[in-house]
């Protein structure tokens, strides 16, 4: 479970965060939606300790992230890539990530299967499709079985094939219990993955609840987006 309440963020004079309030229930995925600049990314960092806010709590399973014992184990995240070294191998990368979070070595395996990198263990990031970046970091997310994932954007860079696995993927993670909080600009992606949307636009929730509730007096989901955000006029 999240539970993002009045998050205030402030950069200089501006307010990129207005009382940001919503919640990520387990058993669910929960989309993040809001054009580009929304506040998307700004919320997600600090949910993830990346970034404090000036007002406001954001929790995972009750607790601020900084204060989890064992974050990897709560909370895995993809945020912008995979953050390995282009000099590191999949492995190589998964293996210090875990070591250096007491995570069972026995997962490394695991997870490259998991996200359909088996056979590139041994590749060097350097030399990674943006997918296999997103694979990577998404094998990253899972290492240490955590009950939360936090997803920034997931499909860039993912072909058909890649986005449908991730789309299944992610309902059978939610199916078993799980809380999965997904990002995303891209109305379809998330129509089709997301129990449950929470929209933002300019830095304040505008609207959150079921696909259907969203889109209601509206032609479509992308209809209600527009009439929602004031985007494309
Ligand atoms: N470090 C920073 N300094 C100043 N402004 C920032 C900083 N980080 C984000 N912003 C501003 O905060 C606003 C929200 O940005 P954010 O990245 O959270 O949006 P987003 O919804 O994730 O958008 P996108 O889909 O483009 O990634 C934008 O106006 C952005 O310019």
């Amino acid at each position: 479970m999240i539970e993002i309440s009045g998050l205030v963020k402030r950069h200089g004079v501006q307010t990129v965060l207005r009382e940001v309030s919503f919640t990520a229930k387990a058993g669910q995925v929960t989309g993040f939606l809001g054009p580009n600049g929304a506040g998307k990314s700004s919320t997600l960092r600090i949910l993830l300790g990346l970034d404090a806010a000036d007002s406001g709590t954001a929790l995972v399973g009750g607790k601020p992230y900084r204060s989890l014992r064992n974050p990897l184990r709560t909370v895995g995240s993809l945020l912008e890539g995979s953050g390995a070294h282009r000099s590191r191998t999949a492995r190589g990368h998964l293996s210090w990530v875990a070591a250096s979070n007491g995570i069972p070595r026995r997962r490394i395996a695991e997870v490259l299967d998991v996200v359909g990198l088996g056979d590139a263990a041994r590749t060097r990031v350097g030399a990674f499709s943006l997918g296999m970046h997103q694979r990577l970091g998404l094998a990253t997310a899972l290492l240490g079985e955590p009950d939360v994932l936090v997803l920034d954007e997931p499909v860039n860079g993912l072909d058909p094939h890649g986005i449908r696995w991730l789309r299944e993927f992610l309902r059978s993670y939610a199916e078993q219990g799980r809380t999965v909080l997904l990002s995303s600009h891209l109305m379809s992606e998330l129509a089709s993955t997301a129990d449950r949307l929470v929209v933002i636009n300019r830095g304040a929730i505008v609207h959150s609840g079921t696909v259907t509730e969203v889109t209601a007096g509206h032609a479509s989901l992308e209809d209600a987006f527009f009439a929602l955000t004031g985007e494309g006029r």
